[in-house]
């Protein structure tokens, strides 16, 4: 028989499914649209400049997410990626988990979970770009498309990030001399189909902690955040990418712009594929909002990381930024 390309998830977590009748409560979740951004309109008159620069910061106030069309990652690049990304997670099980990109990048379901709404209905590879770029692989397809897609991903970014600060009224160099490909992180998704529970998390919920991540989805649906203090689903858009705010952001921009709480609810049905790329400074880098007053101390995102390492050792879950508020609201 040949080897299954999925993660054992059945037989690792027996215990939980014989433990409790029923996956997490996620029903009911109304869909929405997010706000829809078409960049093209940066290229018109002056006018239809500054009022696109104005719906980018807006959704990233109310939202903390919002969908970009013209985005300059051409078609070719985004089903190459999709394609090769597809390939690498059909391979039989045990060959992923020998595939390493750079030590550790390959992960799946949730090591530290004792309740199945613990448990993370997924695989991926989590590959830094500049572990990538230094592979010797560089020349293969799969890793040649991943730094053809992460180098124009980049400039994305680099280019949502710019209008994002320039917006608060914050010069934005230093966060562009901060970010640059090498400090990125790359991550391959795949939800498999789960027919056990029909409402599993493919990823529990969670904040990125970047600046923005910017999000390629398939077709299946499945991402959902919260707006107004209730979870929606998002509605796929095959032309667009999602883009939303990362912690580092909301704390640059003393609360500002919002980082949101997301998650992804695996399909009973179909496999589902994303790819995101989260735009991170050097872990030298302070975080400071330079606002008065203050909400957050500054802290360098190499100490961030480390407490959310920490928080997730202890407490199975990420705290995130009320651990750097500095006085309770
Ligand atoms: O797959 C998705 O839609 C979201 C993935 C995500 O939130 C993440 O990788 O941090
Ligand atoms: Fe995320």
């Amino acid at each position: 028989m040949q080897e299954s390309s999925d993660p054992p998830f059945e037989a690792t977590y027996k215990r939980l499914f014989e433990k409790v009748m029923a996956a997490p409560e996620v029903s009911g979740v109304a869909e929405c649209e997010l706000p829809m951004i078409d960049l093209n309109e940066l290229k018109l008159g002056e006018l239809s400049k500054r009022a696109c620069k104005k719906k980018i910061a807006r959704a990233s106030q109310e939202w903390g997410f919002f969908q970009v069309i013209n985005h300059g990652i051409c078609r070719e690049v985004l089903k190459k990626m999709r394609e090769e990304q597809a390939k690498l997670f059909a391979k039989p099980f045990s060959d992923k988990a020998a595939y390493n990109f750079s030590a550790g990048s390959y992960r799946w379901g949730t090591p530290s979970a004792t309740c199945l709404a613990q448990l993370s209905w997924s695989e991926a590879f989590h590959v830094s770009v500049s572990d990538l770029l230094a592979s010797p692989n560089i020349h293969n397809n799969l890793c040649s498309i991943m730094g053809q897609y992460a180098r124009m991903v980049s400039e994305l970014s680099q280019k949502l990030v710019g209008i994002l600060a320039s917006e608060l009224g914050q010069k934005s160099e230093l966060l562009k001399e901060k970010c640059v490909e090498s400090t990125c992180y790359l991550r391959l998704n795949r939800y498999p189909a789960c027919p056990i529970f029909p409402e599993m998390f493919g990823i529990m919920p969670h904040t990125d902690s970047d600046f923005i991540t910017v999000l390629h989805q398939d077709q299946i649906g499945g991402l959902q955040l919260v707006k107004d203090g209730s979870w929606f689903a998002v509605k796929p858009n095959p032309q667009a990418l999602v883009i939303n705010i990362g912690d580092l952001f909301q704390a640059w921009s003393n609360n500002v712009y919002k980082s949101v709480e997301h998650r992804v609810v695996a399909n009973p049905v179909y496999e589902r594929f994303s790819t995101a790329y989260f735009f991170c400074p050097s872990y030298d880098t302070v975080i400071a909002s330079g606002v008065e007053p203050c909400v957050y101390r500054s802290f360098t995102f190499g100490e961030y990381r480390k407490q959310v390492q920490q928080d997730v050792k202890i407490f199975g879950h990420k705290i995130g930024l009320p651990r750097f508020l500095l006085r309770t609201h």
